[in-house]
């Protein structure tokens, strides 16, 4: 007998200064309303009367500065862990918060160059501050609560937050570091979007948070791993923030917060690496501010080290921050890599019906993955370093390395020790196709473009099966594989209370019929070819693979699940196909790969494709082919890290119009035909997408210029209205020669940044067994 599920909310009255502390267990969510009061998680303020949810096993606190009044969502949905605490350190949060906004008001004045007020000799110097703390102190609350504070302070700051963590991934997959400008609040839903979610992995309709992150691999969670690539990443990642802040000299006045790894804190302060890493952040980031979370011995280390360079303050640990197991690490990782896929899948609690995810619509972050089958020789895969290495300074006295820590080692795919099954690869951004320009290591200083990840390879066809945020070509692409591995079943996420089966893999599943498949942006901040191209999406449609050998309880992947579901529709032969659907239903975890296991649908047949094939055939044959120049490319890339809400308003082109004499459903095209497409770049097909990223370049600059010219105008009005002669006003000449400069500078950010790479190339010597750096 099926007892009546009773769905009442509970309440909670949180006095001022108080915090509500919660821990989901696996397969829990949990609704929080504000019925009355202020309050914010982390800094991020609630709305009175909306509902926001939390999965994932999410572990937060709700904090009130004057008191509130709370509703939860029922008793069937508690928390493993709640209570209330009035012992929090928000206070000395706040001072902190309250000391760089008056650093940032005093670098604001003097980069517009208004008189300080009389007898004020503080230093202008914006806030760059380091946060360091061991493990568990709660370092990237701390990070998220500072910046949180600083865009709600409502002058218009976008501080610079930097992840320098690995094993956090931040916006993307855990394994890299990255940076981005943050515009609005970072909500707190998940512990699998710890700093919020990138526009690049969530619809461009995104309000809360438009986040366009600058991102390089590392490929592992701990930085002990190979601390000379990391070291070299940090470099590369402070000298494009520096680049930033060159050419826009107010946003350098909002600062930088740096949130970095515990390894950085643990271990004697002997400890050459850590120390080195330290030193790293430091110098490339050219820190002003080291905030110690927590740690006594950590901040006399640090005082002595750098107290006579710069500022370092200690700061209390909350009591709240929860002690995460090394177990709980890796399933949040699982999430995050499922996350950058599939989207956030976080069923609501019994009798929640408005919920929403940081504000955002569930809906709305729901993914729709792809799956596609390459050749090997495609795409050119490397792992930097050898697999299995001790850092270079513990081996024995007199040893030396046959690989380098920092050598990219081709893997093939066809050896049965390339680890590549199901392992993660960061797709790099396109090498500099000038060869005189070419250097041995560039592709440490490629940053990413998207995630992939190896599902099946078929070492008798020579190909693998590939699951990517969007169709489309990789041939002539650069691939980093790493340490991280994906896992298909995921624990912990909540179980559909009606029945269904509402895992991530069959979420997407059922939602790809509903979703555009191409709706999914790849990683929109850089370009997937040389020259452009914001999409993944190939003009040439597809080939649909079917997987054929159902003998095994191999789980395909979603996108499978969808080839065979069209396969089932369009084949007479219908009974395997069926089978094949239920197979890709299970939920066990992939086997081995299994050779022969794909074959293609044939071209040309007179059976219905799929939405996203008469899309990209749509595209081929309707939109013109639009070439853009490298200079364009990085005016873009530049651009959209600049400017990154314009870029809301993209993609221009799956919006275009389609002519009412275009079938909906259009068959493949001949095979003959598909490869009589002309290549673009390194050998891939054209793509449609390209002029995208030209109609974005372009609509960026306008918008500049507009800006420029709009407040230049405004100016003249100002000078007119107080009687003065425009043209012979020494500030506005100067301001146009200013204004000249900016523009050569942003022209010639292509040619500088070769220069740049070639300089620091030369800073690396190499002996006979290994690179070091040298300074
Ligand atoms: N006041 C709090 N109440 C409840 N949970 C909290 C509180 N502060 C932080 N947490 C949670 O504790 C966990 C650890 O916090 P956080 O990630 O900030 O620590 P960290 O020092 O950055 O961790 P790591 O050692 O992994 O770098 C997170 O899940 C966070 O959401």
């Amino acid at each position: 007998m099926s007892e009546q599920k009773v769905v009442e909310p509970r309440t909670w009255d949180l006095g001022p200064e108080t915090e509500y502390r919660f821990e989901l267990d696996p397969g829990t969510t949990l609704a929080i309303k504000l019925v009355q009061g202020h309050a914010e998680i982390f800094g991020f303020e609630l709305v009175e009367g909306k509902v926001y949810l939390f999965g994932y096993e999410c572990k937060a606190a709700l904090f009130t500065w004057l008191g509130c009044v709370i509703e939860m969502s029922s008793k069937l949905c508690e928390p493993s862990t709640e209570y209330i605490s009035d012992e929090t350190p928000m206070r000395a949060y706040a001072n902190l918060h309250i000391a760089l906004e008056q650093m940032r008001v005093r670098a604001l004045r003097q980069i517009r160059g208004s008189p300080a007020p009389p007898g004020d000799v503080s230093k202008t110097e914006p806030p760059k501050i380091l946060v360091v703390g061991p493990e568990h102190s709660g370092k990237t609350t701390v990070c998220k609560i500072l910046t949180n504070y600083a865009v709600r302070a409502g002058q218009g700051w976008s501080p610079f937050l930097v992840n320098v963590d690995p094993s956090e991934g931040a916006w993307a997959m855990p394994g890299t570091i990255s940076v981005a400008p943050v515009y609005g609040p970072i909500p707190t839903s998940s512990p699998a979007n710890p700093l919020g979610t990138a526009s690049t992995t969530a619809p461009l309709s995104l309000s809360s948070n438009k986040l366009l992150p600058l991102s390089y691999w590392y490929g592992h969670s701990d930085t002990k791993r190979n601390p000379l690539l990391m070291n070299r990443l940090i470099r590369n990642l402070g000298e494009n923030i520096s680049d930033r802040f060159e050419l826009d000299s107010e946003a350098r006045a909002s600062g930088l917060i740096v949130d970095t790894p515990s390894s950085f804190a643990s271990g004697p302060s002997s400890n050459n690496q850590r120390q080195k890493l330290i030193k790293a952040c430091v110098d490339a980031f050219k820190i002003n501010m080291i905030v110690v979370v927590g740690h006594e011995k950590l901040n006399v280390e640090m005082q002595r080290t750098y107290g006579s360079q710069l500022t370092v303050v200690k700061i209390p640990k909350s009591g709240g921050v929860v002690e995460l197991d090394q177990a709980y690490r890796e399933r949040v990782q699982n999430y995050e890599m499922h996350t950058y896929m599939y989207g956030q899948v976080i069923k609501p609690p019994p009798g929640i019906t408005n919920g929403t995810l940081g504000g955002e619509n569930l809906t709305d972050l729901i993914l729709s993955p792809s799956s596609t089958i390459v050749n090997f020789g495609d795409l050119q895969i490397y792992r930097i370093g050898s697999d299995t290495m001790a850092p270079s300074d513990v081996l024995p006295v007199g040893a030396t390395r046959t690989v380098s820590e920092m050598q990219p080692v081709v893997v093939d795919p066809a050896s049965p020790s390339s680890g590549l099954f199901n392992a993660v690869l960061a797709l790099l951004a396109p090498q500099n196709p000038d060869e005189n320009e070419r250097y041995d290591e560039e592709i440490l200083d490629l940053s990413v473009v998207g995630f992939l990840v190896v599902t099946n390879i078929d070492t008798v066809k020579r190909k693998m099966t590939i699951l990517a945020p969007n169709r489309g070509s990789f041939t002539g692409r650069t691939a980093v594989a790493g340490s991280f591995e994906w896992q298909e079943q995921m624990t912990g996420l909540p179980v559909d209370v009606a029945g269904a089966d509402s895992s991530p893999v069959a979420m997407s599943a059922i939602s790809r019929f509903f979703l555009p498949a191409s709706r999914r942006t790849y990683s929109s901040y850089f370009s997937s070819k040389p020259g452009g191209g914001r999409y993944f999406n190939s003009a040439k449609a597809p080939k649909n693979a079917v997987v054929a050998a159902k003998t095994n309880s191999k789980a395909e992947t979603p996108s499978e699940v969808q080839q065979d579901n069209i396969k089932a529709a369009s084949t007479p032969s219908s009974s395997a196909n069926t089978s094949s659907v239920n197979d890709a239903q299970s939920p066990s975890p992939p086997n081995a790969p299994t050779s022969g296991a794909s074959e293609e649908l044939k071209a040309g047949s007179p059976e219905p494709a799929d939405l996203s094939n008469a899309f990209a055939e749509f595209t081929h044959n309707h939109i013109p082919q639009l070439s853009i120049t490298s200079k364009d490319f990085k005016t873009h890339q530049f651009f959209s890290l600049h400017r990154p809400l314009l870029l809301i308003s993209q993609p221009s082109t799956i919006f275009r119009e389609v002519p009412s004499n275009l079938p909906l459903f259009s068959s493949l095209k001949p095979e003959a035909e598909q490869s009589t497409q002309p290549n673009y770049g390194l050998g891939g097909p054209v793509d449609p997408f390209i002029d995208a990223d030209a109609e974005a370049a372009r609509q960026l600059t306008r918008a500049l210029t507009l800006s420029k010219a709009g407040s230049t105008l405004a100016w003249e009005n100002t000078l007119r209205h107080l009687g003065l002669d425009v043209n012979k006003e020494a500030d506005r000449v100067n301001l146009q020669q200013q204004f000249d400069k900016e523009w050569e500078e942003v022209l010639l950010d292509s040619t500088k940044r070769k220069r740049r790479k070639k300089m620091k190339k030369h800073k690396w010597v190499s002996d006979t067994s290994n690179l070091r750096y040298c300074c």
